[in-house]
């Protein structure tokens, strides 16, 4: 806890990255080896988890992130969703950010991190500690200030096939009223050269959410494909950067979530807590 504690406070300063005095401001804070990979490891014993989720629009960042901090007693944090509860805002900054948005633009460096600071100094306020990110880091200059004020210690790059990601943010839906995401795109791709096909069933909303069904402004055919583009060009030298830090672990999604989400916590080595979870309730 002491040591999110110091890291939110940290980033306090070196987020308000406007003067960009952070990088000599740094404070770095040292971190026991990456538990993730190797040994099973027991999250109750040591200080939350610090991930990142990176990964195309569209291929279920925001689903598996906040399944996983359920699971383990940690905040989901969506830049997205920072984004949008600005955008629903009055004023300047809602007005600047609707035009970069529905372009399918990436909002600025200095923008993003001012949001990030902010909710970050919130949850501290109320005690929080660990984190999943999702959406955020998307640049490298987003990762490099990251890594200026804490250490992560797992990147997961949730990957599926390109064909699949328009569908499936064509049939994102939102209940406006219980904030549930759900998927109304019904995927089935035929194996191909080798690669295996993939199916995915909807995730269908229950009846009393149906009538209050919203779609994101921004998931429209054309913006999705350029977000896609400006994910390709911009994001994937994360990968690369993660990968040689020993941080990425590469996850291919055989399906939906019924498929995917036990193999996703194989991978992560949480099944067992899972069930011990489960059986503690
Ligand atoms: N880290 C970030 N850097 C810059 N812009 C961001 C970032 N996170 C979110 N945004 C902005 O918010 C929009 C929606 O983000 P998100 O919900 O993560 O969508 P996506 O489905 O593209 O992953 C992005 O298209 C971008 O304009």
């Amino acid at each position: 806890m002491a040591r999110v504690l110091r890291v939110a406070r940290s980033s306090s300063s070196l987020f308000s990255f406007g003067s960009r005095s952070y990088s000599a401001e740094a404070t770095h804070v040292s971190s026991p080896p990456p538990p993730f990979l190797g040994a099973r490891r027991d999250v109750t014993k040591e200080r939350n988890v610090q991930w990142v989720f990176l990964g195309c629009p569209g291929v279920g960042k925001g689903t598996y992130a906040s399944r996983l901090s359920s699971l383990l007693g940690v905040p989901h944090i969506a830049t997205g969703d920072l984004v949008r509860d600005a955008l629903a805002s009055s004023g300047p900054l809602s007005q600047q950010l609707s035009e970069i948005v529905n372009q399918g633009k990436l909002v600025s460096d200095e923008i993003i991190v001012n949001l990030l600071s902010k909710r970050l100094e919130a949850g501290e306020a109320k005690g929080e500690s660990g984190f999943i990110l999702d959406g955020f880091p998307r640049t490298m200059r987003q990762a490099e200030i990251l890594g200026d004020v804490t250490d992560i210690d797992l990147v997961v790059n949730l990957k599926l096939p390109e064909e699949v990601l328009v569908d499936k943010c064509l049939g994102r839906r939102t209940c406006n009223q219980c904030g549930k995401g759900f998927n109304i795109a019904h995927i089935n791709l035929k194996g191909e050269n080798g690669k295996p096909g993939i199916s995915m069933d909807p995730l269908l909303p229950p009846p009393q959410c149906m009538s209050k069904l919203i779609t994101r402004a921004d998931d429209t055919e054309e913006v999705v494909k350029a977000r896609l583009r400006i994910y390709n060009e911009t994001s994937q030298p994360l990968e690369e950067y993660y990968r040689s830090k020993g941080k990425l672990m590469e996850f291919d999604l055989p399906g939906g979530i019924p498929e995917s989400w036990p193999r996703l916590l194989e991978a992560l080595r949480l099944d067992d807590y899972e069930e011990k979870q489960s059986a503690a309730a």
